[in-house]
């Protein structure tokens, strides 16, 4: 059997001793942090973005712009992010963005590369090299880029700026990854026509990040609309002086989740009152699976306690919540099934093969379909759980351990890509 205590890179998630009673802070959110970045890098003058994330994922984003043009500088709450200069990276000079494994640099940069002069090669971690984004490249072709790869649909790849894209109407099948299309309409507004984008193929996963990326478009004054699946922007050249961060209520969910496997309560402070962030779908999850919720000026305070319900769940517009979920569910007092997420095959590992083998090995009976887990509940026990560098995999371990004694998590320092004070905040959480 394995020694869950064996190596140092191994985290040991707490087993809640009673009720929580928890007040929790979460940092701000990596979607809405990366997409005011390359706003900001495209403006015409310097953008204050005030709380935003610190983590792989943001400093890897900053790295990039930086690398194509865009200097950033900290402040006292944030960073000042300052335009790409004329001419964006450099005058010729090769440059080389660094991707890590994160989905928001390697898919919304590269179009901002084709505003330069320089030859940029965007590579990253292994993982990144295995994730989609050849429907991506093939629309900046055909809006005017030149990008040379290697066929597979997956980075490594080159973008040689030509000093401006010209734009105008394209198709493009985004049902790998919402991404893709996000990554087209944040450029857009640097187009020399804009964009007019069809969407062909499957519905895009992630359905709030498209809204989240139309919505912050328009707080930098751009000109987006969309009519079903077609969407339109205006060359414009963008503005905001200022933009504060939401905490990222993704990285909110495990804790949020947590009082229905421990009782007592969990106040997440800082949710905001309206937002695009697909996190904020948990208000509605979890009533239905017998939690108590309120939203208020301290934040959003839930309290669980009670049986879990098996649950038919389709997750297509809420993807990144499934890990956590899964883990959740295998508590529950019957069988679940989740669907609509064959696109995590295609994440930061394929989190469904993940899931099914690693919950799976803890005792649990969860199988994989097409799109999604069959979860049958079984008594747990613990070992040693592996992450495949996807921090939402910590944050899975961590809901299981609530309830299992020695939770042996490998590699907890992943989940700096979103959160890198995640286990003692979580370990904070249980008092
Ligand atoms: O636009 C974004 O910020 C994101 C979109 C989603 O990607 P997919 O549509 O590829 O699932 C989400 O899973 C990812 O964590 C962040
Ligand atoms: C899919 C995710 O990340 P990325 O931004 O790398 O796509 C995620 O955070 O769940």
């Amino acid at each position: 059997m394995t020694d869950v205590n064996a190596a140092e890179d191994r985290w040991i998630a707490p087993v809640a001793t009673g009720p929580l009673d928890a007040e929790v802070r979460v940092p701000g959110s990596k979607s809405i942090t990366n997409r005011a970045y390359v706003l900001a890098a495209l403006a015409g003058a310097p953008t204050r973005i005030r709380q935003p994330l610190d983590s792989r994922d943001a400093r890897l984003m900053l790295g990039a712009l930086s690398a194509l043009g865009a200097r950033s500088q900290a402040t006292t709450d944030g960073v000042l992010v300052h335009p790409m200069s004329a001419g964006g990276s450099g005058r010729g000079e090769p440059v080389t963005v660094t991707l890590g494994n994160a989905g928001t640099v390697a898919r919304f940069t590269p179009a901002l590369a084709s505003l330069g002069f320089a030859p940029v090669l965007f590579d990253g971690d292994e993982a990144i090299r295995r994730r989609p984004i050849g429907p991506l490249l093939d629309a900046l072709r055909s809006l005017g880029a030149r990008i040379d790869d290697d066929g597979r649909g997956a980075p490594p790849f080159t973008v040689h700026g030509e000093g401006g894209l010209r734009g105008g109407a394209v198709n493009l099948d985004s049902s790998a990854s919402s991404q893709f299309l996000s990554a087209l309409l944040l450029a857009a507004p640097a187009f020399e026509q804009g964009v007019t984008v069809r969407l062909v193929g499957g519905t895009p996963p992630s359905e709030p990040h498209i809204a989240m990326t139309m919505d912050m478009l328009r707080r930098f004054g751009a000109v987006v609309e969309r009519d079903g699946t077609e969407f339109r922007v205006e060359p414009t050249k963008l503005s905001c002086p200022g933009y504060v961060v939401e905490p990222d209520l993704s990285t909110a969910a495990p804790f949020v989740l947590a009082p229905l496997l421990t009782g007592g309560t969990v106040t997440l402070t800082g949710w905001p009152e309206r937002t695009t962030q697909p996190g904020d779908w948990l208000r509605t999850l979890l009533p239905a699976l017998g939690a108590t919720v309120r939203l208020d000026a301290a934040g959003l305070t839930v309290t669980g306690g009670g049986a879990i319900p098996g649950v038919e769940l389709d997750l297509h517009e809420v993807g990144e919540l499934t890990p956590v979920i899964a883990a959740l569910l295998c508590f529950a007092e019957g069988p679940s099934a989740i669907s609509g997420v064959a696109h995590l095959r295609g994440h930061e590992t394929d989190r469904l093969t993940a899931l099914a083998t690693e919950l799976s090995a803890l005792g649990a009976s969860v199988s994989e379909t097409d799109d999604g887990l069959r979860i049958t509940p079984a008594p747990l026990h613990g070992g040693l759980f592996h992450t495949y560098e996807d921090h939402r995999l910590v944050m899975a371990a961590a809901v299981l351990g609530l309830r299992v004694e020695g939770v042996g998590v490998e590699n907890p320092a992943t989940v700096g890509k979103t959160f890198p004070e995640f286990t003692s905040t979580w370990t904070t959480m249980l008092g």
